[in-house]
């Protein structure tokens, strides 16, 4: 297509919602006329079934819950009173919270003020709200904001370092939906281990976001920790960033929660909207839909050009792959769904992977987010006439262009500015999409099965583990992974066996010994001298 052309199309193209400040450019996705009218009835079906799903349908068939997101930054969409009772008092609950935290009403002991955040959570406990610190971050903000999102002890010890002797005035929430998740629970663990070698009452520094009842609410009643906040079962992981789990941290770093929540209700009055061509949840859900024929053939490539969004493609891959990443249908059909996401941030791409992407194996599409306000002060020229921002808004364009010559096509996010509004906007924006497009590919977006596969195969490894000491305590003898396996009656685990020896003999601490063979076949193991009594 000519240029003049695409100025027409991409003229006709834009869907605007000045009401969020956010406009949609499809025009270099390469559908042709007919699409959307093909498409028609599966949209308004899944319009439908969103209606239902808002309503407090039973979304997610095989837990047999409800879905209620929307209703976190709508509370008057829950379908019952006590629903809706239970989120305003929630919100209270966080913004009265952060306040005492800030005024002092509640200090750690020994006085001064909390003066930093240790989140402790992983997936939807951790990613929505690290987006979100990280986005709207600033050096005015009333506490600093720290992570741990894995079991790794390495990477706890670098977060604990960087506290050093601000442990004192950390406060730490653990969030876990179900409250029984293992990397959490570590990092919970090994977090009030460090309060305790510093001589800190944990118990005075802690806080729960959790489900009712769950092992750590019941862990955080009997300690005596300083708040509990909850988590309903009809909120998802993924989607759970604008409940407790977002809002928390968000309110005592000094983000602006309410406008967080009106930017995505004001995001889902847009995109609730059944009018497809005035939709862009709906518009986006097609352009997959298009893109990936429905397959997810095609991987998205998500291509932010502000560096306050680099994390939003890491909590997209959650929201989008774990919603849509499924290998039956709602109807019980195979279907091996799902929806492949990465990226970081443009421009800095352009000199990683860009490559590829213009000249290479072409199985993706991107997703490219303008910022038009390049910062909050005025910019100082670069070269005559042109500062780094122009150069940031130029390789944008320069890159979609470069990219469309090649047949390889892009949509195109363009916002305002980056404030608590825009992030709650585009969260909701992309909840919406992804519910639309499982719609539209007859997924239940609102379940995980795979990731429980996952969890229980660990846990196995995790048993094995514990019996393969036992046995080489009893032993003591120098022993192969084929002689162990069969010692236990388990011929069949031998390689597993072999790594968790393997990783056992490379920690000093662990007491087991190994000596190495030219094959994993050939290695010893054994508990080592010193350990033995
Ligand atoms: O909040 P929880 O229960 O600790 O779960 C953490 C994450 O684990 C998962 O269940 C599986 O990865 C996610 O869906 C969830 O966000």
């Amino acid at each position: 297509m000519q240029k003049t052309e695409l100025w027409y199309r991409f003229a006709s193209c834009l869907c605007t919602a000045p009401e969020i400040g956010i406009s949609l450019d499809i025009s270099r996705m390469r559908f042709d006329d007919r699409f959307f009218e093909q498409m028609e009835p599966a949209m308004q079906k899944a319009f439908a079934a969103m209606a239902d799903l808002e309503k407090g349908a039973i979304a997610n068939p095989d837990e047999q819950r409800m879905v209620g997101h929307y209703w976190l930054r709508n509370p008057a969409l829950a379908p019952s009173n006590d629903l809706r009772n239970e989120i305003e008092k929630t919100i209270s609950q966080v913004e009265e919270f952060a306040k005492k935290i800030h005024s002092g009403t509640i200090t750690p002991p020994g006085g001064n003020l909390f003066k930093n955040v240790l989140v402790v959570g992983i997936g939807g406990s951790a990613l929505g709200p690290q987006f979100v610190a990280d986005a709207l971050a600033s050096p005015n903000d009333k506490m600093r904001s720290y992570f741990l999102d894995n079991t790794d002890p390495d990477g706890m010890d670098r977060v604990f370092a960087e506290l050093g002797n601000q442990l004192k005035q950390t406060l730490v929430i653990v969030i876990s939906k179900s409250g029984s998740t293992k990397e959490t629970r570590n990092g919970m663990l090994e977090t009030q281990a460090a309060y305790e070698r510093a001589g800190l009452d944990f118990s005075r520094h802690a806080v729960a976001v959790t489900g009712e009842g769950s092992e750590l609410d019941r862990l955080a009643g009997s300690q005596g920790w300083l708040e509990r906040f909850p988590m309903w079962d009809w909120v998802g992981g993924r989607t759970s960033v604008t409940s407790a789990v977002g809002l928390l941290p968000a309110a005592l770093q000094g983000i602006d929660i309410r406008a967080l929540l009106e930017g995505a209700k004001v995001c889902d009055e847009s995109t609730r909207r059944p009018v497809t061509m005035q939709n862009q949840a709906a518009l986006m859900a097609l352009m997959w839909h298009y893109a990936t024929n429905g397959r997810g053939e095609k991987d998205m490539v998500m291509l932010p050009y502000k560096d306050r969004l680099l994390l939003f493609s890491r909590y997209l891959q959650q929201l989008i792959m774990e919603s849509l990443g499924k290998e039956l249908d709602l109807d019980g059909k195979q279907a091996s769904q799902g929806l492949t996401v990465y990226g970081n941030k443009g421009s800095t791409d352009q000199h990683a992977y860009v490559q590829q992407l213009r000249e290479g194996v072409a199985n993706f599409f991107v997703t490219f987010i303008e910022v038009l306000q390049d910062r909050e002060s005025s910019s100082m020229q670069v070269e005559k006439g042109i500062t780094s921002g122009d150069f940031l808004f130029g390789f944008l364009q320069g890159t979609r262009t470069a990219l469309y010559e090649k047949g390889r096509e892009s949509m195109t996010l363009t916002v305002e500015r980056i404030d608590s509004r825009t992030i709650g906007a585009l969260i909701a924006l992309f909840e919406r999409c992804v519910g639309l497009y499982a719609s539209l590919i007859n997924i239940n977006a609102y379940h995980q099965p795979g990731v429980e596969a996952g969890k229980k195969a660990a846990g196995v490894v995790i048993a094995l583990q514990l019996e393969v000491v036992d046995l080489l305590e009893r032993r003591r003898q120098l022993l192969t992974a084929d002689e162990i396996a069969a010692m236990l009656g388990r011929p069949e685990e031998a390689e597993t066996l072999f790594t968790i020896l393997r990783h056992l003999a490379a920690n000093q601490d662990r007491g087991v010994e190994a000596i190495r063979g030219t094959k994993p076949t050939e290695w010893q193991f054994r508990i080592r001298a010193a350990a033995q009594p």
